[in-house]
């Protein structure tokens, strides 16, 4: 997507569980005065219930329908930043929806920076059956260049507290800002 300033104010976090989608956008939303949005609030709030009773109930495809829905509807609000779900770049639909409405930063980490800062979640049901470290490089695999496909920026969290990282992406949209 080319930036202009529109794409500027739709600005969609990508990566995977544990990158900082949710901790850095919130601080971003505040830096830049957008509203934080994050999918995955977003479907809960929707359908009163969280992620894990959704996998349940209706299994991954089932929450795939619920989060594609949510995309397409998140995409096409201004003046936010939104926090994706990890697995949202699967679907075709939800990658045409970011990468035409947005600006995308994936936010990359290392696979011990994943499972390090997932370690005492259980919020995330994929995560929850077996070997974890597994599980995140098996998901690492199918989706690392899903995500490098519809990123306008990349941005390594690795060893980076959340702050300087919302910081470090403020401060280079307001650069590319002042370039047009
Ligand atoms: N850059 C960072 N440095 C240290 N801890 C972080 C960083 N980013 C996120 N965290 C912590 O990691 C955990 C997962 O972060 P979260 O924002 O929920 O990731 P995501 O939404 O990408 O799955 C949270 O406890 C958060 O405080
Ligand atoms: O990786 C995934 O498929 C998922 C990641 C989660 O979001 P985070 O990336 O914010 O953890 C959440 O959408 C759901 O548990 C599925
Ligand atoms: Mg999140």
């Amino acid at each position: 997507m080319t930036q202009d300033s529109a794409q500027l104010t739709r600005i969609f976090l990508v990566g995977p569980p544990g990158a900082g989608k949710t901790t850095i956008g919130r601080r971003l939303a505040r830096l830049r005065a957008l509203e934080f949005v994050d999918s995955d609030h977003e479907i809960e709030a929707c359908c009163g219930v969280d992620i894990p009773y959704i996998f349940e109930i209706e299994g991954e495809a089932g929450f795939r329908r619920r989060e594609a829905k949510m995309i397409d509807r998140l995409t096409q609000r201004d003046d936010i930043v939104l926090a994706t779900g990890g697995g949202s770049v699967l679907m075709d639909d939800n990658r045409a929806c970011l990468a035409s409405r947005g600006y995308v930063i994936y936010l990359h980490a290392t696979l011990e920076q994943q499972l390090q800062r997932t370690r005492n979640s259980q919020g995330r049901p994929l995560l929850n059956a077996g070997n974890r470290k597994q599980t995140l490089t098996t998901l690492f695999q199918t989706r690392d260049p899903l995500y490098r496909e519809i990123a306008d920026l990349i941005v390594e969290t690795r060893g980076r507290a959340a702050k300087a990282v919302a910081q470090d992406i403020h401060r280079h949209l307001n650069t590319s800002q002042t370039a047009l």
